[in-house]
């Protein structure tokens, strides 16, 4: 087994367990206050940004152990959002990422920006989840979820007014895009190995030109390995508008300062 399948695996287990223990019907019936109005739009924010990082939340991580044990969201997802970011994930995975959903609500009590539920989807019940806990986009993962798997949960995403975020990372997996993925993520690391290259974004970029066209297709992301602002420079350049980063950050002992000295220097960087 590799990482990714011991990962969903594991996740297979916790939900089946949570869905006994709070099925949907109850988990609707207890009223979370962010459903009664519809998230705000992901896609929108980084589509209208001039930087476009995706601030993640994210305690540690099967590649690197311990980033930031003792991270609070408190301390940290408020000054993403007021160094500048323009969005943030929030990993809700306890077992190998250290995180929880109630990080998501809490994240979702203190700040206005979109948040991305950042899991293993593999069941719908997931994306309730994600809606009642304030979230305003989902990732779905290519290399976990047959096409019509990623169809259906992207579906039901959109009906529950999430937008999707659909990661890819090879040209094959570009066969999972279906007309309710908002965003597309190309994540430069191979989960199987953790091999982490930038440059997949690059090799992957005419790919998506041809794929997903500009204007209103699914907005480019770039995720993962990123940690200097030029590169920022040259993925958007490359088309990309949008920039996950988690450990560049969480490493440092504040996650906050760091972003926004990052975005400082992006903003001096750029052409
Ligand atoms: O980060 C990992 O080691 C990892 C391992 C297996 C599955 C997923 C993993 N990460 C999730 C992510 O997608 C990243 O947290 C995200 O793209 C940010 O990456 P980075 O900036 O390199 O922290």
């Amino acid at each position: 087994m590799d990482i990714l399948e011991t990962i969903t695996a594991n996740t297979r287990r916790e939900v089946a367990w949570q869905k006994q223990v709070l099925p949907v019907d109850a988990l609707l019936r207890l009223g979370s206050p962010w459903l009664a109005e519809a998230p705000c739009s992901m896609r929108r924010a980084l589509a209208e940004s001039e930087t476009g990082i995706i601030a993640e939340f994210k305690r540690r991580s099967p590649s690197k152990g311990w980033l930031h044990e003792d991270a609070k969201v408190e301390a940290v997802v408020p000054a993403y959002e007021t160094g500048g970011a323009s969005a943030c994930s929030v990993l809700t995975d306890g077992e190998f990422f250290g995180g929880t959903l109630e990080d998501l609500k809490q994240a979702r009590r203190l700040v206005r920006l979109p948040l991305l539920r950042k899991d293993f989807v593999v069941d719908e019940y997931q994306l309730y989840q994600a809606r009642a806990a304030g979230a305003a986009a989902v990732l779905l993962i290519a290399a976990v979820l047959s096409p019509d798997e990623c169809r259906r949960f992207a579906r039901t995403a959109h009906e529950l007014e999430l937008e999707v975020l659909l990661e890819v990372h090879t040209p094959s997996e570009l066969s999972r895009l279906n007309g309710y993925v908002d965003m597309l993520g190309v994540n430069n690391r191979d989960l199987g190995t953790f091999h982490t290259d930038v440059e997949n974004s690059f090799r992957m970029a005419d790919l998506l030109r041809r794929e997903v066209g500009g204007g209103s297709g699914p907005l480019p992301v770039s995720e993962s390995g990123i940690s200097d602002p030029e590169t920022v420079v040259r993925l958007r350049e490359a088309g990309f508008r949008g920039f996950l980063m988690g450990e560049a950050f969480m490493k440092s002992g504040d996650p906050g300062r760091a972003l926004a000295e990052f975005i400082a220097r992006l903003k001096e960087a750029r052409p």
